[in-house]
């Protein structure tokens, strides 16, 4: 029998400059077994200017990263875009969860600073929600319309009073989900991947991508 040739690899960038998050990204792709796509890093693809997150929602800051991405490289592009929205404080740090305490991906001190925040707020209204916004752009056929698709995940729970455990990255460590006594930190990854909010968001971006896989 005439060995078939298999279809090549659709190559899609995954765009983030933070290695934990990427790293999480790739692994819950991984497990939704899209056949025919390969992920592909930052690092393995020239820089580009890159516009700056000043969007009002995840979903703006999602697609801004992502048009940037698929733009530069030609290839269709995933982005994240996430955070923590606590109730006490009105949905922030939300969009600013990554540089809360001033310095970016400074994640003690923005911990540090949230919990200090909420000090005086009791354990029954400690509640909120880590949000993920996944966007996919596929640039259009010879500079045509590019394809964009938004999805987003949210993962509730409850912000602990101090730090607990060293897995996860951000926020993980002071966030309790509400069906968990553990902390984020404390679930193994394959755990935090199937209840996640990242994981919820690019379970809804794997249909997108096995069309995108096939053509
Ligand atoms: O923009 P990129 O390059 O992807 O990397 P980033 O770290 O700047 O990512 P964001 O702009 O989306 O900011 C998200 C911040 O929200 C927090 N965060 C997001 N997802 C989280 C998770 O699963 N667990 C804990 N903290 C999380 C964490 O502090 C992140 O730095
Ligand atoms: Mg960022």
């Amino acid at each position: 029998m005439p060995e078939t040739a298999s279809a090549p690899e659709t190559r899609v960038l995954v765009a983030s400059r933070n290695p934990k998050k990427l790293r999480e990204l790739r692994r819950v792709l991984d497990a939704a077994g899209v056949v025919g796509i390969e992920p592909v890093g930052l690092d393995e693809i020239p820089p580009y200017p890159e516009t700056p997150e000043t969007g009002a929602t995840f979903e703006e800051n999602a697609l801004i990263k992502a048009r940037d991405g698929a733009a530069a490289s030609g290839m269709p592009c995933i982005a994240d875009d996430s955070g923590i929205a606590v109730d006490a404080l009105s949905g922030m740090p939300g969009v600013l969860s990554a540089r809360w305490s001033g310095r970016h991906g400074a994640d003690a001190a923005n911990t540090a600073l949230l919990l200090a925040q909420l000090t005086d707020v009791p354990d029954d209204r400690r509640g909120g929600a880590f949000v993920s916004a996944c966007a996919l752009v596929v640039p259009g056929p010879d500079g045509g319309e590019a394809e964009e698709i938004v999805v987003r995940g949210e993962w509730r729970g409850r912000i602990a009073r101090e730090p607990r455990g060293d897995g996860g990255f951000g926020y993980d460590p002071v966030f309790v989900p509400d069906d968990d006594t553990r902390s984020a930190a404390e679930l193994t990854p394959e755990e935090k991947d199937a209840r996640s909010h990242r994981g919820a968001a690019l379970t809804r971006l794997v249909p997108a991508l096995r069309a995108l896989a096939q053509r």
